[in-house]
């Protein structure tokens, strides 16, 4: 089979689903067996920090593979920021790029797209994925792409791959299916043993989980897990929307003084903390009140266990988790542990809208209509986020780049059919918000709630003063229609619950719900994350 061919397969047998991009001369060749060959669906965009985003996010939300698809230079590297992001939150993302053939790389010009040398974007990219490999050879080819697939998934990290546009078309066998290293079922049952004997021994146990239980699938696994234990299970916040509609006993999100009390002591105060699949982040644990104290945390994370003096390495979560399963029992009650408490019942009147709510309104709008998956960017919005009730959630959690909102909803459509909510402040969508410009060659109809303050206005409250926090007044609502949707400016709870209930009753095409907020009205949990991080900063 071409070459072209083996790799597409090769990447929908490990789980992909479709390919985001956008192609180039480079890439043209590519693309076109993509399309010919019908082995996995394209969705163009419209500017590759959109690809990137897009490809991230269904890699997340499905736990499987994401595929960003783009050309060489110009393309590719207007693709490291996303790439980036998916790499430190841990998201297997294949970036695959049109590069330059043999012949055409020897003829001593400099080629259009080409950096310094043209090697120099294949060394960009070691820095921010697990694996890099060039496609010059159809003999190793094969070979090259299933091992640096495995580590895409293994490690649940960004993978790069050099695709020459001579290469395309060669024949070569086909890519040698999934094989996962070999796991030592043994050592993860010892390491079990002494994880829950580290857990009965506490006063206060209390097991928080991470993104890498979302990214290798492990929800249903964990929910059986803490279902038996019956203790408080919470969330990192950049896991927030996991085990939803599960048995874990989920008593919140963790975010230090940021977040509920009631969550902040049962995390800080454990004497028994075991972090499941955890990141160590400034945005996880950057404003927690009291050091947490690692003695007495064991943390399985990146395929290794750690306790205070001595660690169980290549260990993976799934494994840790399955012997767990095996020997565990009841260490406390659920019943008796609180559950989350959100915000319902806005009231339709005439007052002014605060972040808050937003959050009410949706809420409101989830009993009414079911839940949705939702899709969040940087900004105040992520914040609000935290007040509406648990479901799905894709969202920059910890390398915070704006951006990913608008993309990472078409993407969770694309890749799931699931109609999304997309949360996106003012700042954000000026950069990304325009790929809702592709909707409608795809029948994509998200409801966009895009909070309009006028200001970058996160950074104000680290740093009020300055008139550079200050947005002009794009009018986005107005900009909706010749887009492919419909959009609405709303100024009132009454406006806003209207919107909603619009957009529920209109499938048709995307709803840009234009939200109108007040300079300085931001979420209570904004507020307390920025009071906690000037408070914790003067402390230090
Ligand atoms: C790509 C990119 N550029 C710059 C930043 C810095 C930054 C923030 C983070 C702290 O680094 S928050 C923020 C303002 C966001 O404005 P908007 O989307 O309107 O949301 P809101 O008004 O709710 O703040 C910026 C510019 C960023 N995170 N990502
Ligand atoms: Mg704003």
């Amino acid at each position: 089979m071409l070459l072209a061919e083996a790799l597409f397969h090769a990447l929908k047998d490990r789980g992909a689903r479709e390919v985001f991009g956008i192609p180039g001369d480079f890439a043209l060749p590519y693309f076109k067996i993509l399309e010919d060959s019908q082995i996995l669906p394209l969705h163009t965009l419209s500017h590759e920090p959109g690809v990137g985003f897009a490809a991230d996010a269904a890699g997340r939300f499905n736990s499987r593979l994401g595929i960003a698809a783009v050309t060489y230079g110009a393309g590719a590297l207007n693709m490291v920021n996303p790439v980036a992001q998916a790499y430190v939150e841990k998201s297997p993302l294949v970036v695959i790029s049109g590069a330059p053939g043999k012949l055409e790389s020897m003829r001593g010009l400099g080629l259009h797209h080409q950096v310094k040398r043209i090697d120099s974007q294949y060394k960009i990219f070691e820095e921010i994925t697990c694996a890099q490999i060039i496609l010059d050879d159809a003999k190793t080819a094969p070979k090259l792409i299933a091992d640096a697939l495995d580590r895409c998934i293994e490690q649940s990290r960004p993978i790069y791959i050099e695709f020459p546009r001579d290469m395309v078309a060669v024949e070569v066998d086909p890519v040698p299916a999934f094989h996962p290293s070999c796991e030592d079922m043994e050592a993860a049952r010892a390491c079990a043993k002494e994880v829950l004997a580290h857990l009965n021994c506490a006063e206060k146990p209390c097991i928080m989980a991470g993104v890498e239980v979302r990214r290798f699938g492990l929800e249903e696994k964990l929910a059986e897990l803490t279902h038996t234990l019956g203790i408080p299970v919470v969330t990192s916040f950049m896991a927030r929307g996991i085990l939803v509609d599960t048995e874990a006993p989920l008593i919140g999100t963790y975010l230090g003084l940021a977040g509920t009390e009631e969550v902040r002591k049962t995390v800080e105060r454990s004497d028994g903390l075991l972090m499941l699949g955890v990141i160590l982040s400034d945005t996880n644990f950057g404003v927690s009140k009291r050091e947490i104290d690692m003695r007495s945390v064991v943390h399985a994370f990146d395929r290794d266990v750690h306790f205070a003096h001595h660690s169980y390495p290549n260990v993976p979560l799934e494994f840790l988790i399955e012997a767990m399963i095996e020997i565990a029992s009841p260490l406390g009650d659920a019943k008796k542990l609180p559950a989350p408490t959100y915000p319902y019942g806005l009231k339709s009147d005439d007052s002014a809208i605060a972040p808050t709510d937003v959050a009410c309104a949706v809420n409101d709008m989830f009993v009414k209509h079911g839940r949705m998956p939702i899709a969040s960017d940087m900004g105040d919005c992520l914040f609000t986020a935290m007040d509406i009730e648990n479901t799905a959630l894709i969202a920059p959690g910890y390398y915070a780049s704006m951006g990913p909102g608008v993309p990472a909803g078409l993407a969770i459509q694309a890749t799931s059919g699931q109609r999304p909510l997309i949360m996106v402040g003012d700042g954000a969508f000026q950069m990304t918000g325009w790929e809702l410009g592709n909707c409608r060659k795809y029948g994509w109809n998200p409801i966009v709630l895009l909070f309009n303050n006028k200001s970058w206005e996160m950074l104000r409250t680290f740093q009020p003063g300055p008139n550079y926090h200050d947005l002009d007044d794009w009018g986005f609502a107005a900009i909706a229609g010749p887009l492919g949707g419909k959009g609405v400016r709303v100024k009132t709870h009454a406006e806003l619950i209207d919107a909603l209930e619009a957009a529920q009753q209109d499938s048709s095409c995307f709803h840009l719900i234009e939200i109108m907020l007040e300079r300085g009205e931001i979420s209570q949990t904004l507020n307390r994350f920025v009071n906690a991080v000037k408070r914790l900063s003067v402390a230090k």
